[in-house]
């Protein structure tokens, strides 16, 4: 047995090891692990009539093997595709690999030239694995998404690089890379070509787990109904934020509203018109806010907003901003549905607590309220500075 086949039938035992891995994430309901696993199959059958090559027929040896390698390239890149919510070039991607296969047969039956045959179909690798390069640095992300997406684009990248310098070193070098003695140049492209498919595998397992992770991440700190953070998320974020604004002297303030006569809403439109309410309502401060404030969802029909960096104007300016914003008539077959919010604002104390920065814009809400809603107030100003203006609009 020629000692090139062993690593050969070690990344075959390596992608059966890949579909027990990706079967176990089966049920994540990820889109893409399903075609990662039937790429890493076919990459193992074609492993393993590769490995069986002087036994075998030369259809099966030559042909059949290079259809189920091209086929787990291209499955791998299906994968990434769904995986990144992009449909696949099934036309292409059928059309190279078909066109591989005559290639291959070409320089098979009628040109018996095995180089040439090897560029071709390292060409068609090489291509894919650029294609899911390209696919995932240009596919914006959540930072928390990064390491994964790094670690996958960078190794598609190079296997993309080394399976086009295997092209060219066989087109070059006819017979260079054939030899039976295993030369530096012929170990290094036969790992590269063996590893590629484990390795993007890999990559692909790390993105679904941080996906996984963030999404978890999500729904512990994410409101169902609306999207927007949720009170524990609010807690440990102002727990930062009110550190940050102690250390470095830093202004930080807080805007609580509330739908004004949201029970009437709820009365006259039905439970679900005062949900949309709330969605829209969020989405309307998503269009105001920083990148850097944090809107979040206190309960019921209350929100809160924490603006970092923010004063007492800064803050005021925010929640006249969001009022007007909120003033809203949403179109609906039963009656349009009108709503308003009242917004109570305050600002951090020296060595005051969060609990008692969100009780006094608590009382500045309930002021805004008792003032006949759809209006801001601010909470009594920091030591004993005159009441900022409160103005409707
Ligand atoms: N649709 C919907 N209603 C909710 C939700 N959570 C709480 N509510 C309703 O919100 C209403 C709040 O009513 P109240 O606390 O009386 O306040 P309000 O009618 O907005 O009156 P003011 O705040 O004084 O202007 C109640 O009827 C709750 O059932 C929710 O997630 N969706």
């Amino acid at each position: 047995m020629s000692s090139a086949i062993y690593p050969l039938l070690l990344t075959a035992a390596l992608c059966v090891v890949m579909v027990f891995v990706l079967a176990s994430l089966g049920r994540s309901g990820i889109p893409g692990v399903h075609a990662w696993a039937l790429a890493n199959g076919a990459a193992m059958l074609s492993l393993l009539l590769f490995s069986a090559v002087a036994g075998l027929p030369a259809l099966l040896a030559v042909e059949i093997s290079e259809a189920l390698l091209g086929l787990s390239i291209c499955l791998l890149y299906d994968g990434f595709r769904r995986f990144l919510g992009r449909p696949t070039p099934y036309a292409v991607l059928g059309a190279g690999l078909a066109l591989m296969l005559a290639a291959v047969a070409w320089f098979h039956y009628v040109v018996d030239d095995p180089d040439t045959r090897m560029a071709i179909a390292s060409l068609l690798h090489g291509g894919v694995c650029l294609a899911i390069a390209a696919d995932i640095l240009r596919q914006p992300h959540d930072a928390r998404l990064a390491y994964a997406h790094r670690f996958t684009a960078t190794a598609a990248l190079l296997f993309a690089g080394g399976h086009l310098g295997r092209a060219l070193a066989h087109l070059a070098h006819p017979r260079m890379l054939a030899g039976a003695a295993p030369s530096l140049s012929n170990s290094f492209y036969l790992a590269l070509g063996t590893v590629a498919l484990p390795v993007l595998t890999i990559g692909a397992v790390m993105m679904v787990h941080e996906r996984m992770l963030a999404q978890a991440e999500d729904m512990a700190n994410r409101d169902y109904l609306t999207g927007a953070w949720n009170r524990r998320a609010l807690f440990r974020f102002a727990d930062r934020e009110l550190q940050r604004a102690r250390r470095t002297g830093r202004p930080l303030s807080l805007l609580v509203l509330d739908v004004d006569h949201f029970k009437r809403i709820n009365d006259l439109h039905g439970h679900a018109q005062g949900d949309r309410v709330l969605v829209d309502l969020t989405a309307q401060a998503g269009a105001i806010i920083r990148r850097f404030d944090l809107f979040a969802r206190l309960g019921g029909e209350e929100f809160a907003l924490l603006l970092p960096e923010a004063d007492a104007d800064a803050a005021l300016h925010a929640a006249h901003r969001l009022r007007q914003a909120m003033q809203r008539t949403l179109p609906e077959s039963s009656g349009a549905i009108a709503y308003t919010v009242s917004i109570g604002v305050a600002t951090l104390r020296e060595e005051e607590s969060f609990s008692a920065l969100l009780g006094r814009a608590d009382v500045a809400l309930y002021a805004a309220k008792e003032a006949g809603r759809n209006t801001v107030r601010m909470a009594e100003p920091p030591d004993g500075l005159p009441q900022a203006p409160h103005a409707r609009g």
